[in-house]
């Protein structure tokens, strides 16, 4: 993988999320936690740019399980102000509304009823949301378009999933969190790398020979002694994807 400074990369989030809050005239930020690590690590990055007072923190599960438990680990060994709202009203009347949803679409509407809940608070308290994509996430398209992809500023959308891993390390994540194996938690027992089909280590390590450093395919596939097929495979979910990392886009007059 790239080499990068952690501590310079660590102290540009935290200077960046300070200057853009500051910049916005805003209060202060909110953030979606939800046990996991990625937003563990924004959570810890706000509250050291910002201060305690002024970072919020929405707990908002659809199911009933031990990430709860996880998220108000995270809130609570911040001291950050934090508020529980169970989604599932919300969204089982959307999927009554709709006559039923399968699994994957109703995922998705927990995604976005979390971003409304995000922005509602953002709204009426001169808050920012703060998102918390990583760059593995948003090139392989692996999240809610509109959903868990919206936010005003996104302080890990450059960093490989790997790469926060180690600034979690660094910042203090409860281990607990930095070892939980990652997952979108739409449905139970959803996993990040078996829905993906590669594990982060992996697909990072391509990604960033294919999108940074635009290596052919057959050099990726040789250094990182892996088939072709899987470089492929790959460059076949960014590519799928771009629809995702713009806005909507019309015809040219
Ligand atoms: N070519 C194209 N040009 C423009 N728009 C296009 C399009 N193809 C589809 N679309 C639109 O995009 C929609 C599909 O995209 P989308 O609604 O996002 O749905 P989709 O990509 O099918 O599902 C989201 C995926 O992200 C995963 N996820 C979601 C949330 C959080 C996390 C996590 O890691 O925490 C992961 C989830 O498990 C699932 O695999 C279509 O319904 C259509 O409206
Ligand atoms: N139950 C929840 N409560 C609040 N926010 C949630 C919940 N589930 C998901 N989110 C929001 O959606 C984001 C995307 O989820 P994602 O799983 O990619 O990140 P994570 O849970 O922080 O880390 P990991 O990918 O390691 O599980 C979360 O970071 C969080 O902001
Ligand atoms: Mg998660």
């Amino acid at each position: 993988m790239r080499t990068i400074d952690y501590d310079k990369v660590i102290n540009n989030i935290v200077m960046f999320t300070k200057e853009k809050v500051n910049e916005a005239g805003a209060n202060g930020v909110v953030i979606g936690i939800s046990g996991g690590v990625d937003s563990a690590t924004v959570a810890y990055l706000a509250t050291k740019a910002l201060g305690k007072e002024r970072v919020l923190g929405l707990i908002m599960p659809y199911y009933e399980n031990h990430d709860v438990e996880d998220a108000k680990l995270v809130c609570e060994n911040l001291g950050i102000e934090y508020k529980l709202i169970s989604i599932k009203p919300l969204v089982d009347e959307i999927e009554k509304s709709v006559g039923g949803l399968d699994i994957k679409s109703k995922g998705n509407v927990m995604s976005r009823i979390r971003m409304v809940l995000l922005y509602a608070h953002a709204n009426s308290r001169n808050y920012l949301v703060l998102g918390t994509s990583n760059k593995s996430e948003f090139l392989t398209g692996y999240f809610t378009k509109w959903g868990d992809s919206a936010s005003d500023y996104a302080p890990l959308i450059n960093l490989y999933k790997t790469e926060v891993w180690e600034i979690a390390k660094r910042i203090g994540v409860p281990e607990k969190i930095i070892n939980k194996k990652p997952s979108a938690g739409l449905w139970e027992g959803q996993s990040d790398e078996d829905e993906l089909g590669i594990s982060y280590k992996l697909l990072d390590e391509i990604l960033y020979r294919l999108v940074d450093l635009k290596m052919e395919k057959d050099k990726i596939a040789e250094e990182l002694g892996i088939p072709v097929e899987k470089v492929e495979y790959v460059e076949h979910l960014v590519k799928k994807s771009e629809h995702k990392r713009r806005l909507p886009i019309g015809p040219e007059l």
